[in-house]
């Protein structure tokens, strides 16, 4: 039976203002009015959903564009963790209110929630349990250049493997970038290109790759969490960072913690676990050896996936339920991939971006390293000098893509 708390999100009295869309022209604006109109209509022509479906996603579109009032979730058969009653407690306080009026990370969140009974994703009809995202993610995992990205992997094979797990790390951090959601809208340009490793480290606003090492040298080898984003070209580097703590040592076992259902667009299930197990042994190479590895360490328990409804709940992780806390103290160390667990992880709020990740992140229970390229303004952790010169730039550095960080608590 999963638990979950049922706090709203940040509790305590002296935090900065959640992040909301009200501001025109700031990036959580332009999600919500924006972005998510888009997406829909991408939806609408991913899958020849029926009169039905069309109409609820035209109407959330709508409510969306204009701002329109926030209402409940209708009942349908979702699974408890994310049922209509559990929206109704999460939903205290902010039904009634304008998109814009609420945080930006629960906005988002119920924009999912909303969107999967558009198209009957929780209903007792046909299209129960049909990923509306499938389309672009089986297209993203189809694509040449992940061909090309699988190559590189028998290049690592030449490395120490202390070089090799440098450069997996590199590559899943900067494999975020990857986020369809992020594709959506961002412009040409600002997406900065996949270049070689001083590029890639030059732009990290915080470099605690030390720290990581660290935490996983120190002791036996033990349990690493590694809290998931996004399917497709972002996931297979995590799958082969995945398969060099196993193979290493470094891991005697991972926990991939995935999302019980499709989320944010590109957010991984376990069925996009299993169609990158698949894209890599079907590839030559290395990439294939990789695949045969993991596959192996799935059926003797090394590699367990976990699917907790939390992971798909409007709140941080300062709330998470006491059976995810329990595990998590119990790893040597929990990898955080992506933005939007970063947002979750020190709390979706206009923090000063010197606020110590430390501080932010006191509640959790072990040892974590988050890796997140900057696609939202949430940050705290960098240098006073370095938000300094970044912000003379104007304000996109934040959420263009360009920039990335290691941010570690051990
Ligand atoms: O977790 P990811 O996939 O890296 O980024 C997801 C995300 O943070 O990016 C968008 C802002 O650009 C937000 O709408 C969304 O929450």
């Amino acid at each position: 039976m999963e638990t979950h708390a049922t706090g709203q999100p940040g509790s305590t009295a002296d935090e900065a203002p959640s992040i909301r869309g009200d501001e025109p022209g700031t990036l959580a604006w332009r999600v919500l009015h924006e972005r998510h109109p888009k997406l829909l209509r991408q939806v609408a022509e991913g899958l020849p959903y029926g009169p039905e479906q069309r109409r609820a996603l035209d109407e959330l579109s709508s409510e969306c564009a204009d701002d329109g009032v926030l209402r409940p979730i209708e009942p349908d058969d979702a699974p408890d963790h994310t049922s209509w009653r559990r929206w109704e407690e999460w939903g205290r306080g902010h039904y009634g209110r304008r998109w814009t009026d609420v945080p930006f990370l629960w906005a988002e969140s119920y924009f999912y929630r909303r969107l999967l009974a558009a198209v009957g994703y929780f209903g007792p009809g046909p299209w129960r349990g049909v990923d509306p995202f499938e389309p672009v993610k089986r297209a993203e995992l189809a694509g040449e250049g992940v061909d090309a990205e699988l190559a590189a992997l028998d290049a690592l094979e030449d490395l120490s493997e202390d070089e090799r797990g440098a450069a997996l790390v590199l590559s899943s951090l900067w494999g975020n970038r990857a986020d369809l959601a992020f594709r959506v809208s961002a412009r040409q340009g600002e997406v900065a290109g996949v270049g070689d490793e001083p590029a890639l480290v030059r732009d990290l606003l915080v470099d605690d790759r030390d720290l990581v090492w660290k935490a996983l040298r120190d002791g036996a080898p033990g349990r690493v969490c590694l809290v998931a984003d996004n399917a497709g070209p972002e996931l297979l580097p995590d799958l082969a960072l995945v398969d060099h703590l196993l193979r290493s040592g470094l891991a005697a076992e991972v926990l991939l913690h995935v999302k019980p259902h499709p989320y944010f667009v590109s957010d991984a299930t376990t069925a996009d676990v299993l169609a990158g197990l698949r894209r890599l042994a079907a590839a030559p190479g290395a990439a294939a050896a990789v695949g045969a590895r993991l596959w192996e360490a799935m059926g003797d328990g090394r590699l367990r996936i976990r699917a907790h409804g939390f992971s798909c709940a409007p709140l941080a992780y300062r709330d998470m339920p006491e059976e995810m806390r329990v595990e998590f103290a119990g790893a040597s160390l929990t990898i955080f991939k992506g933005d939007l667990n970063y947002r979750r992880l020190v709390g979706d709020r206009a923090w000063p971006g010197t606020t110590p990740f430390a501080e932010r992140t006191d509640y959790f229970p072990g040892p974590l390293v988050a890796l997140r390229t900057l696609k939202s303004d949430v940050l705290v952790g960098v240098a006073g000098e370095t938000l300094a010169a970044l912000d003379a730039t104007g304000p996109r550095w934040r959420s263009a893509g360009t920039h990335a960080l290691i941010s570690a608590r051990v």
